[in-house]
């Protein structure tokens, strides 16, 4: 069985050894007092994830858990180079751009009458069919595009020979924990297994298997083969968008140096030192926000275990900078294209 490194670890690690990127404790903890209040929120809560969300499933049954898997199999590069050329999607007279493109071309398929979720169909998909699916509103075509091809293919083949065809399987198969059905897609689909080398050690971040065990939780609403004991063992995701609202809130720090680097728009690749230490420490950063949150809720006598996860704090920290996105204008995010995050 290969090992597979833990991201809080990870996180840990890069944290306590990172040059141009810093956690700031203080910071940390004003973060953690401002969203005191809102933490017992409503939409803070698991049902957010539907009520806030208008693309996202309605139900909870297998076609929305094969919804959950296909989309975060494709979740990943959605920045665009020039911010006013970028792929964008119409759908139901709305138009969408980001992440939010993708779950719109999505519905727009299968509302189109082409089964995009369903293994027996993207295992097979050509690239043709491919481009016309994730076809743009503008002549800003889907970036990796070939890529996509690549892992829809080999994610629906898997499925198809190990799951009997559906991602409701590989969940049934966890005995309700996060840990167990993270471990299975890791095992089983290649293009999930988003790791790095940092001072000489393997570190690992799984932002799309966290998020897909994540969603996975959130479509199911808790609940049935969705009630994972153990899910406040994730660690919030690592994509692009959460290392800017934390240095836009002041709880993490980069280096001049860096600062420099992303304000110039300079294209990193994937694994290098300082994508690598933006990542970890935006994970770490994260875990110390919700201990904060916890402390700050015992004080008060509350016990708010349910409530504040990582995967809670991150679905709203990634809400808050799409909502937020003018004032975040002049915090640059890292750019780096990969199937990872
Ligand atoms: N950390 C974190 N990263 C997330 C998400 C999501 C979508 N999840 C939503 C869906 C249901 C829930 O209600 C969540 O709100 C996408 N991403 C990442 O963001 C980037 C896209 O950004 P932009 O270009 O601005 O659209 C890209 O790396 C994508 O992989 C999240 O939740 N957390």
């Amino acid at each position: 069985m290969e090992v597979f490194p833990s991201p809080l670890e990870s996180a840990k690690f890069i944290a306590e050894h990172s040059k141009d990127v810093s956690v700031d404790e203080e910071g940390v903890r004003r973060v953690a007092e401002s969203l005191f209040d809102k933490a017992s929120a409503a939409e803070f809560g698991l049902a957010g994830w539907k009520s806030l969300h208008e693309l996202n499933p309605r139900t909870a049954d297998k076609e929305a858990v094969d919804w959950v898997f296909l989309v975060d199999t494709l979740n990943f590069s959605f920045w665009s180079e020039q911010e006013e050329r970028k792929y964008l999607v119409k759908y139901k007279n709305k138009t969408y751009s980001g992440y939010w493109s993708l779950c719109a071309a999505v519905n727009r398929a299968l509302d189109d009458g082409i089964p995009i979720t369903s293994a027996s169909y993207f295992a097979t998909m050509t690239l043709d069919q491919v481009r016309h699916v994730f076809r743009s509103d503008t002549e800003v075509p889907l970036p990796l595009i070939e890529e996509r091809h690549r892992v829809l293919n080999e994610s629906g083949i898997i499925l198809l020979e190990k799951f009997g065809g559906s991602f409701l399987t590989c969940v049934k198969r966890c005995e309700k924990s996060a840990q167990k059905l993270l471990h299975l897609v890791l095992e089983n689909f290649p293009s999930y297994r988003d790791e790095a080398v940092f001072e000489k050690k393997k570190v690992s971040f799984y932002k799309r298997a966290q998020i897909l065990v994540a969603d996975t939780w959130s479509v199911l609403e808790g609940k049935g083969d969705g009630s994972f004991d153990d899910i406040s063992s994730l660690t919030i995701f690592a994509d692009y968008r959460i290392p800017q609202v934390l240095v836009h809130l002041k709880a993490m720090k980069y280096s001049e140096e860096l600062m420099k680097k992303l304000r110039e728009g300079k294209l990193f690749q994937s694994g290098d030192k300082e994508e690598v230490e933006i990542r970890g420490c935006s994970i770490w950063c994260c875990a110390l926000i919700c201990k904060h949150l916890q402390e700050l809720y015992q004080k008060k006598g509350q016990d708010m275990h349910e409530k504040i996860n990582a995967v809670l704090l991150d679905y709203y920290l990634w809400d808050y900078a799409r909502d937020h996105r003018e004032d975040m204008k002049d915090i640059p995010f890292h750019r780096v294209r990969c199937i990872y995050y």
